[in-house]
């Protein structure tokens, strides 16, 4: 299958793009770069040392024979835009090209105001260059857990079935996002939703949780193939933060009371998941919506976690409990369904000790380079 990945130069679009290639796709990424630039932005960096985007794809080259091509651009200009769905005429566009840090969206007004045209725009770009140069194209793209907020009811997979004065129908699932990011999101969930309905587009939202680790089989073949590790308090999540705290000694920071429960995947599950929704496209005209995770955590449970791990490594790190830099809930009801991929053949690689060692060993040999003042939060909501 010819198959673009967007954002293929970013954590999870470089796994991707290696693995579907791997199982025989023909991959074209497509990235603007600029997830290396907000590092220079924020002076920050990925744990692991990574190679060009093109060093990276002539690596790949060499040790699997096989050939990613690569455009680099912007999503946002459509003239580019429609020059890469000329020249590779994609059956599937896997979408990760979009700014995806909720701190970073609430630096400030600018912030906010990019982080929404750049994700909302370029989606939008996305959708008519599918309707005008591939309109058969299984649009498959990265939406988020955090679309659904924590309501005190169960999460289903982005439709519900409402009963309401005597009548009944199936409606989008309510949002209730908590950052100007996770908004952008829900804004394309709907832009995609009504284009599917008026000019027949077929599109998977993939609604992922929080996700972990950061070798796959493919980023191990070669050093240059490694993939980013984020830590700061801006794109660091849960638990790949945590785990580099750790290294460094660092307590880790639980924000709140730690009772906030979030949906994780391992970022092997990502790259199948991606390659399960493009096996089985959406119809036309079809908006289907996967919850993308496969286990659910305290954020408590996991700084402890982590904890009792490198204390066995013999790190030194405390769990600390820290003012919390965003407006949330942190005492609430969380169950959500995540039965579709599963269904459709998802086999979860769950959070063992052994996966959080992994993690570990990876972040203690890189730990000259975690800068240090970078890792406690420094952006509020308020
Ligand atoms: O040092 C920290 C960092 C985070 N948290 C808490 O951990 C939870 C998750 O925060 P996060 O930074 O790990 O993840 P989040 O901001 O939600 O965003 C990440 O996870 C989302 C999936 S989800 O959380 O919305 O399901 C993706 O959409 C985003 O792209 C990705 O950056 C929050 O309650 C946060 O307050 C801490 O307690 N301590």
């Amino acid at each position: 299958m010819r198959i673009i990945v967007a954002g293929g130069d970013g954590f999870c679009g470089w796994p991707t793009a290696l693995y579907l290639s791997k199982q025989g796709h023909d991959v074209t990424i497509v990235d603007n770069l600029v997830r290396r630039k907000y590092d220079d932005e924020l002076r920050s960096n990925s744990v692991t040392p990574i190679a060009s985007l093109e060093d990276r794809v002539a690596k790949w080259k060499e040790v699997s024979g096989k050939e990613i091509k690569t455009f680099v651009g912007d999503l946002n200009h459509y003239d580019f835009l429609s020059e890469v769905f000329r020249q590779t005429e994609p059956e599937a566009f896997v979408h990760f090209a979009e700014q995806r840090s909720a701190p970073y969206s609430m630096i400030d007004r600018e912030h906010a105001v990019y982080t929404q045209t750049n994700n909302v725009m370029g989606n939008l770009n996305v959708l008519y260059a599918i309707k005008e140069f591939a309109p058969e194209c299984h649009l498959i793209k990265l939406g988020t857990m955090g679309e659904y907020g924590t309501p005190n009811i169960d999460i289903e997979e982005g439709y519900i079935e409402i009963e309401h004065k005597g009548r009944k129908d199936t409606l989008p699932y309510p949002k209730q996002p908590g950052s100007f990011y996770h908004l952008s999101k829900v804004h394309d969930s709907h832009n995609i939703m009504f284009a599917c309905k008026i000019w027949g587009i077929r599109a998977t939202d993939l609604n992922q949780g929080i996700v972990y680790g950061l070798h796959t089989a493919e980023t191990r073949l070669d050093p240059m193939l490694v993939n980013r590790v984020d830590y700061d308090g801006v794109f660091g999540t849960a638990l790949n933060r945590f785990v580099n705290q750790a290294a460094i000694g660092h307590d880790i920071t639980v924000y709140g009371s730690g009772g906030q429960t979030r949906a994780f995947l391992n970022i092997e599950d990502t790259v199948r998941c991606v390659e399960i929704a493009a096996e089985n496209p959406a119809d036309k005209g079809e908006f289907r919506v996967f919850n993308q995770f496969t286990e659910w955590f305290s954020v408590q449970d996991l700084a402890e976690r982590v904890q009792k791990i490198a204390k066995e490594e013999g790190l030194d790190t405390q769990v600390k409990k820290i003012e919390n830099p965003r407006i949330e809930n942190e005492d609430h009801y969380y169950n959500a369904v995540n039965t579709k991929l599963r269904d459709l053949g998802l086999e979860p690689h769950l959070l063992t000790d052994d996966v959080i060692r992994d993690i570990l060993r990876t972040a203690v040999e890189n730990k000259n380079r975690i800068i240090e003042e970078n890792v406690l939060p420094s952006i509020t909501w308020k």
